[in-house]
C-alpha cells in the first residue's frame, strides 16, 4: 500500500482564474468516472441518482461519463443498475425517457465493501484501472463521500492509501457531504485528516443551498445592477432577516437529526451562506477564491456571542403536536426513534452582528424550524423609513422592504409606498415582483445537478474552503456550548406554528418577525 502526500503544486488540479470568463462553463465536462461512497443511500437514490439522470437528459455530462456506486450491501452491476433505474423512475425531476436511462445504466457499475475495509479499495482501484484502460487514457475521478460523517476521514485516507489520491494526466477531486464535523474541534481535526491526502483543490464541500438558481442569482443581482450597491449599508439598511421555515418533521432522519439539531443541520451551514452572500463585499471576479475569501471575511467579522449575553441572541424551539397543512403531526419526543431524554433544538433564532464598516449596528436574524406552518426560505431587507414624510395623514408607510425568495415560489419583490388612485394622497403598500418562472418560462434545475456538474468540471466556487468550514464553526460553537450548560429544555411550539413566542426576545426595539 503507497500513501500519498499533497503535492506542494498541481498544473493539472489548477483553477481556471475565471471559469466563466473562459467560457469553461459552455463547455461539457471532461471524460470522467463518478465514484460515490454510500451508492444505495437516501440521498444518492433521492437526489444523486435522479441530477445524474437530469444532466444526462440535457447533454451535460461528459462524453464518456462512468459511475461506481461502493456500498456494503453485496449487489452486481446488474443489481445496482436496477437500483439505480428504480431512484430514478421515483425520484427525477422529470419523467425518464427510455433511450437516455439505458444509455446512462449501461454505464453504472458497482463494488460491494466496507468504508474502513481494504478490500473494498483494492476492488475499487482495480475498476477504475479497467475503465482507463477501456478508455485509452486516464479519466478524471470525482469520489463523492455520501456516506454518514464518520466516515469522510476514514474514506479519504484510504483513498490516499491505496494511492488513489491522485495521478499523472488526469485529476482527482474529493466531494463531501454536510455535515463537515460535528463540533468546531471536530471540523478542524478532519480538514486535518482531508488535507494530509489531498491538496485543497481537490477537496468539493457541499453545501447544497449553493447550488440553488436563486441563492445564485443573489450575487446577480447584488453585482450586477447599479441598483443595489449604492444603499447596501448600514446607511440605508435597518436589518435583515433569513427565514428557512420548513413543513416537514424528521423523514425518518431520526438517527442523525436527535444528534445534530437545527443550529448543526441549517444554521452553520446554508444559513450562514446565505448571510456570507448577503452581506459580502463585491468579489474582483466570479471565481472560487475571490467570492469564498470574501466570504471568509464576514463570517470573521461575526461578533462572537458572550455567554451572559447568550439569551438576548439566541433562542433555541421543540415542536409539540401540532397540525400541518391539515395533518395531525405527534411532538418531536413522541417521533419514531428520539429518544425520551433528547433535548434536541428543532427551532433556532439568532440575532447576528457583522462587525464591519459597512454592517455596524444592522442586526441579522436568522429563524429556522422544522414542522412550522409552512415552507419558505427568504432573506427580507428593510430599509431605513424616510426622514421626512411629507404626507400627513396620508396612511400607513412603511419602511421599503426587498424580499428574496429562495424557495418555493422563486422570486424578488419590493415593498414600496405608492399612493392609492382617487382623490387625496393616500398611501398604501405595494410589491413590485420578479418571478422566475414567468421570466425564465422554465423551472430551475435542482441544486445537485449544478454542483455536480461543477465537481465534474473542477469548479469551486460554489462549495465550501477549509478556512470557510473553520469560520462558520467558530460562529457556532459558541452557542453550542451555552446551550450544553443549560439543562433547561428548548422553549416549546405547536407544530404548524411558526415557531416559540420566546423568538421574541432577541429582537431589537421596532423589528418584527415577519409571517411564515
Ligand atoms: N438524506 C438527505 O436528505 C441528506 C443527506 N445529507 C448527507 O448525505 C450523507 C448521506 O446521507 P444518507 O444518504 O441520508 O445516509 P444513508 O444512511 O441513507 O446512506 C448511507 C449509505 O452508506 C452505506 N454504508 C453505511 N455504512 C457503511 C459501511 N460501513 N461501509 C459501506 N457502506 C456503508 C449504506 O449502505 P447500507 O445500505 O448497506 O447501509 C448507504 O448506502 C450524510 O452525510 C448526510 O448528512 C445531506 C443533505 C440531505
Ligand atoms: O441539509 C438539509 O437541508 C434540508 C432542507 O433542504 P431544502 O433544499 O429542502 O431547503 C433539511 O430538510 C435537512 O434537514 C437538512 O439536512
Amino acid at each position: 500500500m503507497s500513501t500519498d502526500t499533497p503535492p506542494e503544486t498541481s498544473a493539472s488540479q489548477a483553477l481556471p482564474a475565471d471559469p466563466l470568463a473562459e467560457g469553461l462553463d459552455q463547455l461539457p465536462p471532461p471524460s470522467s468516472v463518478l465514484v460515490i461512497f454510500g451508492a444505495t443511500g437516501d440521498l444518492a437514490r433521492r437526489k444523486l441518482l435522479p441530477a445524474l439522470y437530469n444532466l444526462a437528459h440535457e447533454g451535460s455530462l461528459p462524453e464518456r461519463f462512468q459511475l461506481i456506486g461502493v456500498s456494503r450491501g453485496e449487489l452486481t452491476d446488474d443489481g445496482y443498475r436496477d437500483e439505480v433505474r428504480q431512484a430514478i423512475e421515483r425520484f427525477s425531476r422529470r419523467p425518464p425517457d427510455a433511450t437516455v436511462l439505458d444509455a446512462l445504466l449501461e454505464n453504472v457499475f458497482y463494488v460491494t465493501g466496507g468504508f474502513e475495509e481494504d478490500d473494498a479499495y483494492r476492488g475499487l482501484a482495480q475498476r477504475l484501472g479497467q475503465l482507463d484502460a477501456a478508455a485509452g487514457q486516464p479519466l478524471n475521478r470525482i469520489f463523492y463521500l455520501s456516506t454518514a460523517p464518520r466516515f469522510f476521514g476514514a474514506i479519504v485516507g484510504q483513498i490516499g492509501g491505496h494511492g488513489l489520491a491522485r495521478r499523472e494526466g488526469a485529476d482527482t477531486r474529493v466531494v463531501i457531504e454536510k455535515p463537515f464535523g460535528t463540533t468546531e474541534t471536530e471540523a478542524l481535526e478532519l480538514n486535518r485528516r482531508v488535507l494530509e491526502v489531498l491538496h485543497e483543490e481537490q477537496v468539493f464541500r457541499i453545501d447544497h443551498y449553493l447550488g440553488k438558481e436563486t441563492v445564485q442569482n443573489l450575487l446577480a443581482l447584488r453585482f450586477a445592477n447599479g441598483l443595489f450597491e449604492p444603499i447596501w449599508n448600514r446607511n440605508h439598511i435597518a436589518s435583515v432577516q433569513i427565514t428557512a421555515g420548513e413543513a416537514v418533521g424528521l423523514e425518518g432522519r431520526a438517527g442523525y437529526y436527535d444528534g445534530a439539531g437545527a443550529l448543526r443541520d441549517l444554521v452553520q451551514n446554508h444559513l450562514l451562506q446565505l448571510l456570507c452572500i448577503l452581506a459580502m463585499e463585491p468579489p474582483t471576479a466570479f471565481a472560487a477564491d475571490d467570492i469564498r475569501g470574501e466570504k471568509v471575511k464576514i463570517l470573521r467579522a461575526i461578533e462572537r456571542i458572550d455567554r451572559d449575553q447568550m439569551h438576548l441572541h439566541a433562542v433555541r424551539g421543540r415542536y409539540g403536536a401540532g397540525a400541518v397543512g391539515g395533518d395531525v403531526v405527534p411532538a418531536y419526543v413522541n417521533e419514531p426513534d428520539v429518544p425520551a431524554s433528547s433535548t434536541t433544538e428543532t427551532f433556532v433564532a439568532l440575532r447576528l452582528q457583522v462587525d464591519t464598516w459597512r454592517w455596524a449596528g444592522v442586526p441579522f436574524y436568522i429563524r429556522t424550524g422544522k414542522r412550522l406552518s409552512r415552507k419558505l426560505t427568504e432573506i427580507a431587507v428593510t430599509l431605513q423609513p424616510v426622514p421626512h414624510l411629507a404626507f400627513h395623514g396620508g396612511g400607513t408607510v412603511e419602511p421599503n422592504q426587498i424580499v428574496f425568495t429562495i424557495q418555493p415560489d422563486e422570486h424578488v419583490s419590493i415593498k414600496l409606498a405608492a399612493k392609492v388612485p382617487g382623490s387625496g394622497m393616500h398611501l398604501r403598500p405595494v410589491t413590485m415582483d420578479f418571478s422566475y418562472g414567468t421570466s425564465f418560462l422554465s423551472t430551475s434545475p435542482e441544486a445537485y445537478e449544478r454542483l455536480i456538474t461543477d465537481a465534474l468540471r473542477g469548479d469551486a466556487t460554489l462549495f465550501t474552503r477549509a478556512d470557510e468550514v473553520e469560520a462558520q464553526w467558530a460562529v457556532i460553537q459558541p452557542i453550542l456550548d451555552a446551550w450544553a450548560a443549560d439543562a433547561s429544555p428548548p422553549d416549546e411550539y405547536a407544530a404548524g406554528s411558526d415557531g416559540p413566542q420566546s423568538q421574541q426576545r432577541i429582537l431589537r426595539d421596532g423589528d418584527h418577525w415577519r409571517a411564515i
